[in-house]
């Protein structure tokens, strides 16, 4: 499912913005991305019926749930895939049954599951794990509450790089405009900017020139 060999993709992550202004924004900024990220927080708010909507009117367009599944991983995968996901994530810290059942799930779909590596104390040891297990990508991501006391997901993409583990790798996690070029320095397979384009005063044209900095078309 995931191409190892394909260049850098742009992920744009949605998860403060209402069902109503959601589309509109999709329908400006679709052009200059990869994949979208249906967010923890809009699966809270409005269920996976939103993926089946925007997978209805984006066809081509490939979706990531971010259920940060835990336990229940089977079922709750399938949720996600029924509706029209194509990527499911999973917290790295689960353990191995939820791991297992998850990578069921999507082989099952067609799908692919990323581990979410957030709070990971030992990435490298447990995304060898994960490898081993089948999981088709590992997200390097420092959380909201963590970016508040300064820190970055940077050091943490070096020492998974570093370990060449053969899984691709995706960051996230306060990344924008200017921070992504450190980033990509470390060839991640997936670049996941949120708030650095929601927020911009023109969300579209942060969009484009983020992805011409990640197709290194600068
Ligand atoms: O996964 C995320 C976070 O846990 C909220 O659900 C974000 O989608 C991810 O961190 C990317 O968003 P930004 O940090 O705003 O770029």
């Amino acid at each position: 499912m995931v191409d190892r060999t394909a260049a850098p993709r742009l992920q744009l992550a949605l998860d403060d913005i209402g069902r109503e202004d959601l589309l509109p924004l999709l329908e400006r900024v679709h052009p200059f991305v990869d994949i979208v990220e249906v967010g923890t927080p809009l699966l809270m708010r409005y269920g996976v019926s939103l993926i089946t909507e925007i997978k209805k009117r984006f066809p081509t367009l490939h979706l990531l749930s971010d259920a940060k599944i835990m336990d229940a991983a089977h079922h709750e995968a399938a949720l996600s895939f029924e509706a029209g996901a194509d990527y499911v994530t999973f917290l790295a810290l689960t353990d191995d049954g939820s791991v297992s059942e998850c990578v069921r799930a999507a082989h099952e779909h067609g799908g692919a599951v990323v581990a979410d590596m957030i709070c990971v104390p030992d990435l490298v040891q447990r995304g060898r794990q994960l490898a081993h297990m089948g999981v088709d990508m590992l997200a390097v991501h420092t959380g909201v509450d963590q970016q508040a006391a300064g820190r970055t997901p940077l050091d943490d993409l070096q020492v998974l790089t570093a370990s060449a583990i053969p899984v691709p790798l995706a960051v996230a996690g306060g990344i924008n405009l200017a921070s992504a070029a450190a980033y990509l320095a470390w060839q991640p397979h997936v670049l996941i900017v949120g708030s650095g384009i929601t927020t911009a005063a023109d969300p579209a044209a942060e969009a484009e020139r983020l992805h011409a900095v990640v197709r290194g078309e600068h």
